[in-house]
């Protein structure tokens, strides 16, 4: 017997995963991570913290799994969330600037006004937008005091949580970056895959600190810190990337949506990139076997998110699972709209500045036509990134499926509507943890362990397919009803 062990960093909690020699997930143990809010719209993680629980989770499920050895790491994370650290004491010179912190959009603002977006996304595929980390490293940069200088002389350390999580497991050996994850820092060139020195002279990145970029089943380096033998780090990609691998959309036109916090759809585009018209954005899919993929993202920033607002600010619910029979028990006849702008609205809108909002309220709405809702939100918003999807490119078999996962798939009621108003079938894997999934098979491929792509898309099953059941009429006007609420709550 041996084992592949998955790393999965999220934003809300890290995971350390077994899978066996069949690819079935055997032990696992996690790790709430602490969420800092210094201010409205700031987001920040410890990033020790961040390597102090990672490893502790990587101690705890390898003594779960008592002498079997340990074949190959495979890691992926949250994504864009950017550390600097110093070379000499590998302690973080700020706390990490998460994701989701909006605190750089005057930054995007400025480089707008400029005229500096076009050649931006052209060359990165991506937006001006606080959400990706480029803009986040010049803000670190020019608040921590010398830090700039430092930077320039090549005494810091910049890097994603991909980045991070290695240098401390190789014991500062290592400082390198996976190709996905690289691809989201506003500073790649995603056409040649190297660093793009006129966006990093424009950012007020100094090139010194970035890392090396390596494919996804590279060599990452090797670390002796979890149990008594040294392991090969050789599988590594940014978890929306990962669950595209772990979801097996190895061919141009399959797409997976992933519901955790946020949803985030990736339609394979193949080997070439496409430009999005619609203001999706262009991202490495992967590169395995020195070959890389494409693909569009349509990226929403509030999906179970609109489930934990029921909870923790409306106390209309104490489980996220309660959802579902207030929403089988909602008056079919009260179409009440929410459209979740509590950050602003993500693809295909990028609007930062929108807020939320509830259309066709009457005396009798309750919360079971709140959270039925809230459940219909998340298929809207997949609706709105399938039509975008579709105008970029168009190929006549793209949205008739999705795969689906993430904790919010746990929901039939919001799968079934999902289908419905997408028109897809929607398939639910039976293994959910698709994100370990996708690095633990590249890591146990690159081991000799594990089958090739071809062999690993075979193995996969579905536990459930929710087919399209709601009338094409009904599904037009709902989705009419549903760009009308949008448009009203962009205009207010
Ligand atoms: N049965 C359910 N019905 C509706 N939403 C759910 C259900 N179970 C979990 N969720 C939602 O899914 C999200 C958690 O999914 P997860 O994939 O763990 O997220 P993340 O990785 O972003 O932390 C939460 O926002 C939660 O509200
Ligand atoms: O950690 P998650 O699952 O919320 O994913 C975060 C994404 O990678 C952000 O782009």
């Amino acid at each position: 017997m041996t084992h592949i062990l998955a790393i999965d960093q999220g934003t809300t909690s890290t995971r350390a995963i077994l899978f066996d020699e069949s690819i079935e997930p055997v032990h696992s143990a996690q790790a709430e991570l602490t969420q800092h809010f210094p201010r409205s719209g700031w987001v920040e993680h410890d990033a020790s913290e961040i390597w102090d629980l990672t490893l502790k989770v990587c101690r705890d499920v390898a003594q779960k799994a008592g002498d079997t050895p340990i074949a190959s790491i495979g890691i992926t994370n949250q994504r864009e969330t950017t550390v600097i650290w110093d070379r000499d004491t590998g302690k973080p010179i700020h706390n990490a600037i998460v994701w989701q912190d909006r605190r750089t959009s005057a930054t995007c603002a400025k480089l707008r006004e400029a005229g500096h977006e076009d050649m931006i996304s052209e060359r990165t595929g991506l937006l001006l937008d606080p959400y990706f980390s480029g803009t986040k490293i010049g803000w670190i940069l020019e608040q921590v005091d010398g830090a700039r200088e430092k930077a320039r002389a090549g005494k810091l350390a910049f890097g994603t949580i991909d980045s991070w999580l290695i240098w401390n497991l190789t014991g500062g050996k290592r400082h390198v970056i996976d190709i996905t994850n690289a691809s989201r820092t506003l500073l790649l060139n995603i056409r040649t895959c190297e660093w793009d020195e006129e966006i990093c002279d424009l950012l007020g990145v100094p090139m010194a600190l970035l890392p090396e970029i390596l494919d996804c089943d590279a060599d990452f380096g090797e670390t002796d810190l979890i149990g008594d033998s040294v392991l090969s780090i050789q599988g590594v990609a940014g978890d929306q990337q990962a669950a595209t691998i772990g979801q097996a959309c190895f061919e141009p036109g399959m797409l997976k949506s992933t519901y955790g916090t946020g949803c985030f759809a990736l339609l394979n585009t193949g080997a070439d990139l496409v430009r999005s018209e619609n203001r999706l954005l262009g991202t490495v899919a992967y590169r395995l076997n020195g070959q890389t993929r494409y693909a569009l993202e349509g990226s929403i920033f509030v999906a179970g998110a609109a489930v934990q607002w029921l909870r923790d600010a409306m106390k209309v619910i104490g489980h996220a699972e309660e959802t579902q029979a207030l929403a089988e028990s909602s008056d079919p006849n009260q179409p009440v709209i929410l459209v979740p702008a509590f950050t602003g609205l993500g693809a295909p809108y990028w609007n930062a500045d929108c807020r939320g909002a509830i259309f066709g309220l009457t005396r009798n709405s309750g919360p079971a036509e709140l959270a039925r809702a809230a459940l219909e939100s998340v298929g809207y918003q997949t609706r709105d990134l399938i039509e975008a999807m579709r105008q970029d490119w168009s190929e006549e078999s793209l949205g008739q499926t999705l795969r689906v996962d993430g904790g919010m798939t746990a929901s039939d009621w919001t799968m079934q509507f999902l289908a419905d108003i997408t028109g897809a079938r929607v398939d639910r894997p039976r293994i959910l943890e698709t994100t370990a999934l996708g690095v633990a098979w590249v890591a146990g491929m690159r081991a000799g362990l594990y089958p090739d792509a071809a062999g690993f898309a075979e193995s996969r099953a579905v536990d459930r397919s929710f087919e399209p059941g709601m009338t094409t009429a009904d599904r037009a006007a709902r989705y009419q009803a549903w760009s009308r609420a949008v448009r009203g709550t962009l205009e207010y």
